[in-house]
């Protein structure tokens, strides 16, 4: 069955609230109406509603009875900023919070914190940078989790894999990036992947040397011990990993070369440009990025998103909030 239409099941008749702080986005109010109509989880809207009303109305998009929360008008604005000091520990003032809480992603998260909506969807217009902080400042890590990441689902026809991280982490060091390597595996069978976790570098098993190759190699050793019943190998170039004739010629011996489902790219650079390859020129769909290791499921669009992705980004979200 297709992955949305699985996800759809599970999620069905379970009333998810997800909040999309870019409620005078038309993509984002495209993707609101579909959902709202198709009663697969109900959105809030963030914004002026005369504004959001208005902006539906010029895009013949039926609002119906989706709730929009005017952040400079909301009731409950007082304990929200009492909330969001007490979480900082110190960290911000009265007076920062209240100047924090103006800004619609920090609101829409301290919504989810609070349990007033299920999750979150933002960034089809703020950069990444901008849509996280506030969930790493606020919700942080779930518990057996030091950081998060960032994935997508890749898929065409009948092929689903999954890429991470291709969001967050700059330059994760070796015991970093094989945690990032275990969070991937752990996702993947979330979205009905079988884990088959390649380390990504451009060597496989020594063929080349050098501080970038080791790094992959120690992260394999990491991500082995952390999660010893998912096959996980590494360092391997990508073609070794995905293509099963060079699998055999360059690491015979492996259990996922050739037949890799998960793809762990070394850094950052490599892991948003891989991302974006396979979706342009590749022609595969990209969903996400999803982040992973967050208390409470919050995502990240890519600003390039159409409606479409943030219709399915926000059933995934959803999903993760079960
Ligand atoms: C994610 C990112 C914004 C965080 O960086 P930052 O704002 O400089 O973060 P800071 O170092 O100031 O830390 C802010 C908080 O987040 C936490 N944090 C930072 N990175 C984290 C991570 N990967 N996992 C968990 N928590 C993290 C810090 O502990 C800190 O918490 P605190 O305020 O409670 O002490 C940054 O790593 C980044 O810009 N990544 C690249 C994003 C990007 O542009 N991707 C490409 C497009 S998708
Ligand atoms: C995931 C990603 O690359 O996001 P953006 O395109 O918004 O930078």
């Amino acid at each position: 069955m297709d992955l949305f239409e699985s996800l759809k099941q599970k999620i069905d008749g379970k009333n998810l609230t997800i909040v999309f702080p870019e409620g005078d986005e038309p993509r984002i109010l495209e993707a609101a109406t579909k959902l709202n109509q198709e009663k697969v989880l109900k959105p809030i809207l963030l914004g002026d509603p005369t504004a959001i009303k208005t902006l539906a109305e010029d895009n013949s998009f039926d609002l119906a009875d989706i709730q929009i929360i005017d952040p400079n008008a909301y009731s409950e604005f007082d304990n929200m900023v009492d909330a969001f000091v007490e979480r900082r520990k110190g960290k911000n003032t009265k007076e920062q919070a209240e100047k924090m809480l103006q800004d619609i992603d920090y609101f829409g998260t301290m919504l989810v914190y609070l349990d007033k909506a299920d999750g979150m969807v933002s960034g089809a217009v703020h950069s990444t940078g901008d849509t996280v902080r506030p969930a790493l400042q606020i919700v942080k890590t779930a518990p057996g989790n030091s950081r998060i990441s960032g994935a997508f689902i890749l898929q065409k026809g009948e092929q689903r894999y999954l890429f991470s991280d291709c969001a967050i982490n700059i330059d994760p060091d070796a015991q970093e990036l094989g945690e990032i390597a275990v969070q991937a595996a752990k996702a993947a069978k979330l979205f009905d992947i079988d884990p088959k976790v390649a380390m990504l570098s451009f060597s496989t098993k020594g063929s080349a040397k050098g501080d970038q190759v080791t790094k992959v190699a120690e992260a394999t050793k990491v991500a082995q011990k952390l999660a010893p019943d998912v096959p996980i190998d590494g360092e391997l170039q990508f073609d070794a990993a995905f293509v099963d004739s060079v699998a055999k010629q360059k690491a015979p011996d492996s259990d996922v070369a050739g037949n890799a489902t998960v793809f762990v790219f070394p850094e950052l650079q490599s892991g948003n440009i891989g991302y974006k390859i396979a979706q342009r020129f590749g022609g595969f769909e990209a969903v996400g990025p999803i982040l992973l290791g967050l208390a409470k499921p919050i995502s990240d669009l890519s600003r390039g998103c159409n409606a479409d992705d943030v219709y399915k980004l926000a059933i995934l979200t959803a999903a993760q909030a079960i």
